[in-house]
């Protein structure tokens, strides 16, 4: 009772119900001034140690993620980006490729190395998919001689220090979080790479002098829910059926704005499905290769009414003769230095194939090629983000462009089938490696 009675005494109170042993008068004034006094000293110093610890870890975090990485910088690092885009043919062009360990960004790279062209790649290596992918194909770019940076789009201070070696005349924007259906898993890793990402690297390309002119990724998914076939550029986009879709066109309004703001040249490209050798993993072809030969079973998603999904599937080489030719017919940006001194070139392009093949159509032509049944397992589209069909008009490509595809499915898969042997190899129907 006696320590209750004691602990009370030091107890806030409510006003007039404090009790304490200092009486009144001096004695509980010199206390008060004394114990606030020291209170304010002791909470000055807590504030101020609070302050160091704050700004330690600060600098801490932006030397290690807005700056290079300890794999970028230095003189040895520049040479490589100097010697990647060194240039070995007439009027060639200086290429910053981003995205460049992924699917379509391997496969521009070399085709624009192999004409004579300097590439430099970024890419930040992502584990979006089966990382040792990408590593393989940053091995096939680097016996072409073409150098990948590894970094993120979002670090502003690694463009500009790109963009001080190498004056690019070009940047062929693929980098990007791509797949449809992961959005709804991971929907903040859409905004980082395809709006954050995008705006980041178009800050860039406005300061830099001179600014290079764009090529960059775009999506057929941006037709999200629209009907009307074969789709057109110029038809409705604003009905997205999934987050990626959205960050896509997001991604071609906010281009716009740079093209009007800064003077930028920009193209954007509308990819229908893109497959092929060296493609990714999480697409379906290439997954459902994986299970019919290591005899898993594959989910293949059917629409209302039993309808077939359908895909305007794409063939890789196809894309890139339309991404180089789309680079050919860029016209210079008009800005420098941030400023625009003109109207700039705006496109936008449907690539596809114009022939839509139904996916039980395409694992029957798997089927084939492997000479394996698959175990299939069907069912109604899960409401996920997919659209039930695309099929591209692509006048206005082969009219710009010169765009012409001339890879039927078949003889698609055909090749990626036999990539996939000798990558992954095969053995008693397991894939290995
Ligand atoms: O053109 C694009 O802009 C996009 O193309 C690609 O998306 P999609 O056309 O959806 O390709 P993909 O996943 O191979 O599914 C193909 C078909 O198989 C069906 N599908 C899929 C998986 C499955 O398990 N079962 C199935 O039936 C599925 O329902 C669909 O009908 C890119 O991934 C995307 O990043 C983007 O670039």
């Amino acid at each position: 009772m006696a320590l209750k009675a004691e602990e009370e005494q030091f107890l806030p109170s409510t006003p007039g119900k404090f009790k304490d042993k200092w009486s009144s008068g001096k004695n509980r004034q010199f206390y008060r001034c004394f114990a606030s006094t020291s209170t304010m000293f002791l909470w000055a110093l807590f504030l101020v140690a609070l302050t160091a610890a704050y700004l330690s870890f600060q600098s801490f975090v932006d030397s290690g993620n807005k700056f290079f990485s300890a794999a970028c910088g230095g003189a040895h690092w520049e040479k490589q980006i100097r010697s990647s885009a060194q240039i070995h043919r007439h009027n060639g062009f200086a290429v910053l490729v981003t995205g460049a360990a992924g699917f379509v960004g391997s496969h521009v790279s070399l085709a624009l190395k192999k004409r004579g062209d300097g590439v430099v790649g970024l890419d930040n290596f992502n584990n979006y998919y089966d990382v040792s992918l990408k590593k393989a194909r940053k091995s096939l770019l680097n016996n072409h001689n073409i150098f990948i940076v590894e970094g993120d789009i979002n670090d502003g201070r690694m463009l500009a220090k790109l963009f001080e070696i190498v004056h690019f005349s070009h940047v062929m924007h693929l980098a990007a979080q791509a797949g449809v259906r992961y959005a709804m898993e991971n929907p903040q890793s859409y905004v980082h790479s395809n709006i954050a990402g995008l705006v980041s690297l178009l800050e860039a390309c406005k300061t830099a002098d001179p600014q290079p002119a764009i090529v960059w990724a775009s999506s057929s998914s941006v037709y999200g829910l629209n009907d009307k076939v074969p789709f057109s550029e110029s038809d409705q986009t604003d009905r997205p059926a999934s987050l990626y879709a959205a960050t896509k066109k997001a991604g071609e309004e906010i281009t716009h704005t740079y093209n009007h703001i800064y003077g930028l040249s920009i193209t954007g490209l509308r990819f229908f499905t893109v497959y092929g050798p060296w493609g990714r993993p999480d697409m379906a072809y290439f997954s459902f290769t994986r299970n019919i030969l290591q005899g898993k079973p594959i989910t293949v998603y059917r629409g209302k009414n039993r309808v077939d999904l359908a895909r305007d599937f794409t063939y890789i080489d196809d894309i890139v003769r339309g991404c180089v030719a789309s680079l050919d017919t860029s016209k210079k940006s008009t800005g420098s230095g941030g400023k625009k001194r003109g109207p700039a070139q705006y496109r936008i392009f449907n690539l596809g194939n114009t022939s839509p093949v139904t996916v039980p159509q395409m694992v029957g032509i798997l089927e084939k090629q492997l000479r394996v049944k698959a175990k299939k397992n069907v069912i109604e589209m899960p409401g996920n983000g997919d659209v039930p069909f695309t099929h591209a008009n692509i006048s206005s490509a082969r009219r710009e462009l010169g765009y012409k595809p001339t890879t039927d499915l078949q003889t698609g898969l055909k090749k990626f089938v036999k990539w996939y042997l000798s990558y992954y190899g095969y053995n008693n129907g397991q894939s290995v490696k």
